[in-house]
């Protein structure tokens, strides 16, 4: 492992923690009894019970209810609304409109907009990354020296008709150039209940125990959104998941999981937050001659856009930590 200095990008460009935790047992959560040792994707500091821990290394997820307090999730969704009405805007920011009304009147609304990320420099939306009670789990997969890697709140829209609502499946580990993958986590926190009916998370459980697939454009009549790649070969036999959870249940995945979100078939913009961790032991690998290298040559496209410039990344990088010489 190197120094703890390798991950972060430029200056002021990662969000860093790096936290130590002090694990504090919360009464009814800690099991008595003693953890296996021989556990490869959880850590035992006290927070998750045994079975907790059985059933993340068994299925590479898992749904923690009530995490997040409906007045903190107003404020990150009155944060998201005054980026959409353009009052709010910061450094490094990603606003994303759906593919399928790209070519409609632009209206600076939340309607527009199905996707933010890289919110680390607006302090109300980046307080969910900082909230103690996710960054004590986050501690059970990363460890304690934690770094927020990359975030998201997605407001996937309406469905315009197209089914680009969906997000196929993917493993969100085929974005992150860096490793060892076991100890990045995601933590997605439901804004409001969302079923089957607003496009929930599905899973495929236990798929974190396999290698990082190939990713392609899937092959969608109606469009894809950019970046959306999808995994051509997963098996279609592998049981499916559909996470139904309530206003701030959060769950935590694997970055391996393969996983995706449905339809919106419903009138409502369902919310979900999101934050990527890793371990400030993970280093950045190169990409060349891998599963990534496609998406890698597409994030240097759009950088190269966004900035007007040519731009090198010094490693594969997906938008949250690239940075630039
Ligand atoms: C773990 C995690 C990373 C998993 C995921 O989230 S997977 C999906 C990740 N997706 C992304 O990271 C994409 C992030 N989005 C972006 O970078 C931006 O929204 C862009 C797609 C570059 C658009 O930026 P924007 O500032 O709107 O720039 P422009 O309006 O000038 O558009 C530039 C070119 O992009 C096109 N575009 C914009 N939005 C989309 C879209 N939703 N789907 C497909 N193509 C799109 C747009 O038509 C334009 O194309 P050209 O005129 O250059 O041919
Ligand atoms: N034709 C497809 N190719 C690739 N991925 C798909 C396809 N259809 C759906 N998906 C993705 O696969 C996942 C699971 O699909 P599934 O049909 O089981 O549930 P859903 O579409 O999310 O929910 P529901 O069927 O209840 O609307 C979703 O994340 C979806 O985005
Ligand atoms: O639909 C969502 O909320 C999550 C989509 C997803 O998996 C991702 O952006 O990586
Ligand atoms: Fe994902
Ligand atoms: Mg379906």
């Amino acid at each position: 492992m190197q120094s703890h200095d390798t991950l972060p990008g430029g200056p002021g460009r990662l969000a860093v923690l790096q936290r130590h935790l002090v694990a504090v047992p919360v009464s009814g959560q800690v099991s008595s009894v003693s953890h296996p040792t021989d556990f490869q994707y959880t850590l035992d500091n006290g927070v998750l019970s045994l079975a907790q821990r059985q059933f993340y290394e068994e299925n590479g997820f898992l749904v923690v209810k009530n995490m997040v307090t409906a007045g903190d999730l107003e404020i990150y969704r009155k944060a998201f609304e005054g980026i959409c009405k353009k009052e709010v805007s910061a450094p490094g920011l990603v606003v994303m409109r759906d593919v399928a009304i790209l070519n409609s009147e632009y209206v600076p609304d939340q309607k527009a907009i199905t996707k933010i990320q890289d919110f680390q420099e607006v302090p109300d939306l980046f307080n969910y990354c900082t909230l103690p009670q996710i960054l004590k789990y986050v501690e059970c997969f990363t460890g304690p020296n934690i770094m927020a890697m990359h975030t998201m709140l997605i407001n996937k829209p309406p469905d315009a008709g197209k089914k680009t609502s969906r997000h196929p499946l993917h493993q969100d580990l085929h974005y992150f150039p860096f490793r060892p993958a076991d100890l990045v986590v995601c933590a997605w926190t439901a804004m409001e209940r969302i079923d089957r009916s607003n496009g929930c998370l599905v899973v495929l459980p236990g798929t974190h125990k396999g290698t990082l697939k190939q990713h392609d454009y899937p092959e969608w009549e109606g469009g894809v959104n950019k970046m959306y790649h999808g995994i051509r070969d997963f098996d279609p036999n592998n049981p499916r998941v559909h996470l139904v959870m309530e206003k701030g249940d959060t769950v935590f995945f694997h970055p391996l999981l393969i996983h995706g979100s449905g339809m919106n078939r419903t009138a409502g913009f369902r919310k979900a937050i999101s934050c990527h961790y890793a371990s400030a032991d993970c280093n950045y690998i190169p990409v060349k001659g891998t599963t990534q290298e496609g998406i890698e040559k597409e994030v240097a496209e759009i950088a190269g856009k966004r900035f007007g410039i040519n731009v090198e990344l010094k490693t594969a990088a997906p938008s949250s930590c690239l940075w630039i010489d």
